[in-house]
């Protein structure tokens, strides 16, 4: 299970490490930074070649009448190099490139004599090879945009977790040299200048994700494990993101520990292993009533039904109002069609305990039924999934929604649907931060699940879960699982039905949240661009399979 961590638990961890003897500070470092030397190669294999016999020439003076060679030009280092130990892990790449044969230039923000013991140690023994130059921001463009026939590659190790404020007056010049490099959104730039941010890009607040003024990297090197802010994306107005990392490799330096509360995990596979069916009546598999708008607003209702009985529920109800029953009967065959007529009808079905799971939101309408309808249902007591119209329909009076939620809930809000429950926590998230650590989506979602008494799932290509001790994990539709083609009309409805399906066989409301939401990224990768809401239940079957097969 893969932790993310805040910067305050990174810090713990590599305390406990140091004192109980089993690294020392300094081996860290060089860790830190022959793990980022490494991760450059595995990103650019062809950078092997820079500075060696037969390759480019990193070290070679660049000569205007001789145009760039082949696909690299001439190579050099820039390494930018900060106050703390961040700057220390910039100064170990610098040794460890020139000692490839690289040329290297090497930047320090602030004064030697300051640097923290580690970060001070690795000074030294790069001012015993090679040259520290004294901060310049303007010099630093000059250089930079002064030679037109080398290639850069830009370390950035400038803030890491240590990052508590706008970034300094004294680096804009510099930045805005480097802004125009193209970062493109897979993170390569194989034709021209790499930027490798050690940790994070500098401005960027490890525990948000939030902008503290980040220069984008192409690939972003961090250790033992990644941040909490590495995940975190561009949504719901925060700034920031994850998008300026470009690509994220995590690189083990050689730490056993974990954080020990508070913990926030990424929600991977092993996670969701099992859901596939083992035997049993189609009775002991659950039965999810999903509640149909009106007339002309079913098709929302119909894809959640099709995602709870594609993910598994052994019988799935559409709950129909009498306006909307021939449309719904036109368009369903293994879902079973029930007419129900208000709060009143749902609370005489609901006296039918095999009906284990409820979903409610989807097309349902904002009209005066809506909050009636929820009520019941809520009253019933059954798992149940609030989506859409269920949630925004209580923007008036969320307490009254917050009193009636039971610990087998489960809120699906978009950032959108947020800000109506949440407005207070939304505009907190929403708000440019001026110290760091700054307020996160995690911190949104957790609070909300407290407040709310239920599990909360805030979408996103972060999509953050939360129950209301607080415990939290990630979905993340970002880095290899960026899933873009999820963004099209109808798929939080669907996602809404795979949860239903899930708690409809007796998951936990965070387990089912979970699973529900890995399983929906999942069906959006295997169908790949084009996809259409319809599609994503129609992928399970070989999603479920490759899990089978892999697990
Ligand atoms: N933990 C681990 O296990 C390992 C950690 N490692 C590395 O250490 C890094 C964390 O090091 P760190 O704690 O020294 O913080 P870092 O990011 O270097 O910055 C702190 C300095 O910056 C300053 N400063 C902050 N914001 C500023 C601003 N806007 N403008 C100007 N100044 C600003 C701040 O000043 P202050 O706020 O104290 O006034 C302080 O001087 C981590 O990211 C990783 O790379 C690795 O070696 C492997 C093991
Ligand atoms: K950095």
């Amino acid at each position: 299970m893969m932790e993310l961590l805040t910067a305050a638990q990174m810090r713990a961890i590599e305390h406990e490490a140091i004192e109980s003897g089993e690294v020392t500070g300094l081996d860290l470092m060089e860790r830190a930074g022959a793990g980022v030397v490494a991760a450059i190669f595995e990103e650019w294999p062809e950078l092997e070649r820079v500075g060696q016999e037969g390759g480019p020439e990193g070290g070679a003076a660049p000569d205007p009448a001789d145009p760039p060679r082949g696909i690299l030009g001439k190579m050099k280092v820039l390494v930018l190099c900060g106050p703390g130990n961040n700057g220390g892990d910039g100064f170990v790449v610098a040794r460890l490139l020139q000692a490839r044969g690289w040329q290297v230039d090497v930047f320090l923000y602030g004064n030697p004599i300051d640097l923290p013991p580690d970060a001070a140690e690795n000074y030294r023994r790069w001012a015993a090879v090679g040259e520290v130059r004294t901060w310049n921001d303007r010099e630093i463009r000059d250089l930079y945009e002064g030679d037109a026939t080398s290639r850069f590659l830009v370390v950035d190790a400038l803030f890491g977790t240590g990052l508590t404020r706008p970034m300094p007056d004294d680096t804009a010049e510099m930045w805005r040299g480097f802004m125009p490099s193209p970062i493109v959104s897979d993170g390569r730039d194989p034709g021209g200048d790499r930027f490798v941010a050690i940790d994070f890009p500098s401005g960027m607040c490890s525990d948000s994700g939030k902008d503290f003024g980040a220069l984008p990297a192409h690939l972003t090197v961090t250790f033992h494990a990644a941040k909490i802010g590495h995940y975190m994306s561009l949504d719901c107005g925060s700034y920031g993101g994850s998008d300026n990392c470009g690509r994220l490799r995590v690189v083990d330096i050689g730490m056993t520990k974990t954080a020990a509360k508070g913990r926030v995990t990424l929600v991977e596979a092993g996670g969701v292993l099992g859901q596939t069916k083992r035997g049993g009546h189609k009775y002991n598999h659950g039965h999810a009533l999903v509640l149909s708008g009106g007339h002309g607003k079913t098709g929302a209702a119909r894809l959640a039904a099709r995602g709870a009985l594609r993910i598994g529920a052994g019988l799935v109800t559409l709950g129909s109002p009498r306006s909307a029953m021939f449309e719904n009967a036109a368009q369903l065959t293994a879902i079973m069609l029930h007419q129900i007529d208000g709060a009143h009808g749902v609370s005489e079905l609901l006296e039918d305990k095999r009906l284990n799971a409820v979903c409610l939101g989807p097309g349902l309408g904002r009209g005066m039924d809506t909050q009636a309808v929820v009520i019941a249902a809520l009253k019933a007591q059954r798992a149940t999934v609030l989506d859409a119209d269920a949630l925004t329909r209580f923007e008036r009076n969320p307490q009254v929604l917050f009193d009636l939620l039971h610990e087998q809930c489960v809120l699906t809000p978009h950032g959108g649907e947020f800000a109506k429950l949440f407005p207070d926590l939304a505009a907190k998230l929403a708000q440019r931060p001026q110290t760091g650590p700054a307020y996160s989506k995690v911190d949104a979602t957790r609070e909300a699940a407290a407040r709310a008494g239920c599990v909360v799932l805030f979408k996103g290509a972060d999509t953050v879960i939360a129950d209301p001790t607080g415990r939290c994990s990630v979905n993340s539709a970002q880095y290899d699982r960026a899933a873009p083609w999820l963004a099209t009309a109808g798929a939080g409805d669907v996602l809404a039905g795979f949860i239903t399906g899930l708690l409809a066989r007796g998951m936990s409301p965070k387990a089912a949240a979970e699973a529900g939401a890995w399983l929906h990224v999942e069906c959006a990768r295997e169908f790949g661009p084009g996809l259409i809401s319809e599609d994503l239940p129609e992928q399970l079957p070989a999603v479920l399979r490759r899990l089978e097969r892999d697990g």
